[in-house]
């Protein structure tokens, strides 16, 4: 055990960790500790810039301390504020936003406000549960911070109807993978067939379940996988696709490049702003989708504020294209995952429009279409490392004098809106949505106007 101290915890990091100053003036981490509160801690690792402490006592408590309502909390590493109440959340967020901003990008950030999520529970579309072989065969979330897998009965965050799925694929379909001998995976031999189950499913209650396996030649194991994942889907009375995904390689990536439908047609319809939108289990759709309209509509009245013609860079299954489809003249959309850009096609074709083009290929390797393509107007929603730079260089060589950027990672967006300030920028507009309540998780939706031409 280390040192006893007291101490006040003056803010949250990006972590979800509460951050103190100690007596030597060094920056303190500390699991769970809120804004304001006296915390009696242990410390536990002391390092060259900052030193780590666990807490042993809240002498006082935030008046926003409440009690996290999952069980598993602490135990999964999925949230990180549920001992927060909501307005703190959405305050905490608001301020990693606001400081990203402002000490990375070197921008000021006067107001800002994180629009909260119409529900604060039972929003999220889709979970990944890693399957592993250790006690026989587990299914769960991984711990926090480790590849241990915690066994979890439920996610409250989960729609009810995927939290189910999950809830059954555990209760009676593993224990019938296990009885016929299905191997699960073992990491660290990277040995064993079943090693992720991904379940999705809409608003309305349609589900889709993908199994990952590291081979789609396995006949006997994917026939009796089959069988067992068949038998769940005889009880659900609801649209129910079946879906492999073959991942043969060792680390992280969830998902490999080759997919087949079991059964069902093998997509999810979402309805976003009365447009429906399918996607397949591997492609990329927000997980929060009520929330997720609200900022697409958002995003495209200030897009419509411009008009004209739009280069949208990232642009996955068309959720954000098919809308701003309407506030523009033409929408070329970019996209580099083959089987979202083909989605992507349909659902623009099947909501009717037809002023959207679609590339598939890298952002960073259409650079020159895009500046040929003489854009009005260039959204960009990349991932959680942002744009590459020779993107931003091609924003800036366009014809465009408005940039749209949709970011769930304030750090890129930080670093990207330096490069555009000075390249002739300005950040005109600055809103923070909370697409993923209970998690320190923001999204947040920016415009910049240009100032000057180089
Ligand atoms: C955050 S998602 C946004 C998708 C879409 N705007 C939506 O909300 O549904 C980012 C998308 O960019 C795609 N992507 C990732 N890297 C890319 C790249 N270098 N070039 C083009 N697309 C990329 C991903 O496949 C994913 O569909």
């Amino acid at each position: 055990m280390g040192k006893e101290i007291t101490l006040t915890v003056r803010d949250v990091n990006s972590r979800g960790q509460g951050v103190a100053v100690g007596e030597d003036g060094k920056v303190v981490f500390l699991d769970g500790g809120l804004p304001s509160e006296v915390v009696r801690v242990s410390l536990e690792t002391d390092k060259k810039n900052y030193s780590t402490a666990k807490i042993l006592d809240i002498e006082v408590p935030s008046e926003h301390r409440i009690t996290p309502r999952c069980p598993w909390y602490g135990l999964c590493g999925g949230c990180q504020l549920q001992h927060g109440s909501y307005d703190l959340q959405l305050e905490i967020k608001a301020k990693s936003v606001r400081d990203a901003m402002e000490r990375i990008g070197r921008m000021r950030v006067d107001r800002l406000v994180c629009h909260p999520s119409p529900m604060q529970w039972g929003y999220r579309n889709k979970a990944s549960f890693p399957v592993r072989s250790e006690n026989g065969g587990e299914i769960g979330f991984f711990r926090s911070g480790s590849h241990k897998l915690a066994p979890i009965d439920g996610c409250p965050v989960l729609m009810p109807h995927v939290e189910k799925l999950y809830v059954d694929f555990r209760d009676t379909v593993m224990p019938e993978l296990k009885r016929n001998g299905v191997p699960f995976y073992d990491e660290r031999r990277h040995k064993g067939l079943l090693r992720h189950m991904v379940f999705r499913g809409n608003r309305e209650g349609s589900l889709l379940a993908l199994a990952v396996v590291t081979s789609l030649r396995d006949c006997r194991g994917k026939e009796l996988l089959e069988r067992s994942l068949a038998r769940l889907k005889e009880t659900t009375q609801t649209s129910f696709s079946g879906v492999w995904n073959e991942n043969s390689s060792r680390g992280n990536r969830i998902l490999g490049e080759r997919s087949s439908t079991i059964w069902g047609d093998g997509v999810i319809t979402e309805k976003i702003s009365n447009y429906d939108l399918s996607y397949d289990g591997t492609a990329f759709f927000q997980v929060n989708p009520f929330q997720a309209e609200r900022l697409f509509l958002r995003a495209s009245s200030i897009v419509a504020e411009r008009g004209g013609a739009v280069v949208e860079l990232y642009a996955g299954v068309g959720a954000l294209t098919v809308i701003l489809a309407k506030a523009a003249k033409t929408v070329l959309a970019v996209e580099e995952w083959a089987p979202a850009i083909e989605r992507l096609l349909e659902n623009v074709s099947r909501n009717g429009l037809d002023n959207v083009k679609g590339i598939c290929n890298r952002a960073e390797d259409t650079v020159r279409t895009m500046v040929e393509a003489k854009p009005d107007v260039i959204v960009v929603d990349p991932p959680r490392g942002g744009c590459a730079s020779e993107v931003l260089d091609a924003v800036t060589e366009s014809s465009a004098d408005m940039l749209v950027y949709v970011s769930c990672n304030p750090s890129t967006l930080a670093r990207d809106g330096a490069k555009l300030v000075s390249d002739g920028w300005e950040l005109a507009t600055l809103e923070c949505f909370d697409l993923f309540p209970q998690t320190v998780h923001v999204e947040t939706l920016a415009s910049f106007k240009r100032t000057a031409r180089g």
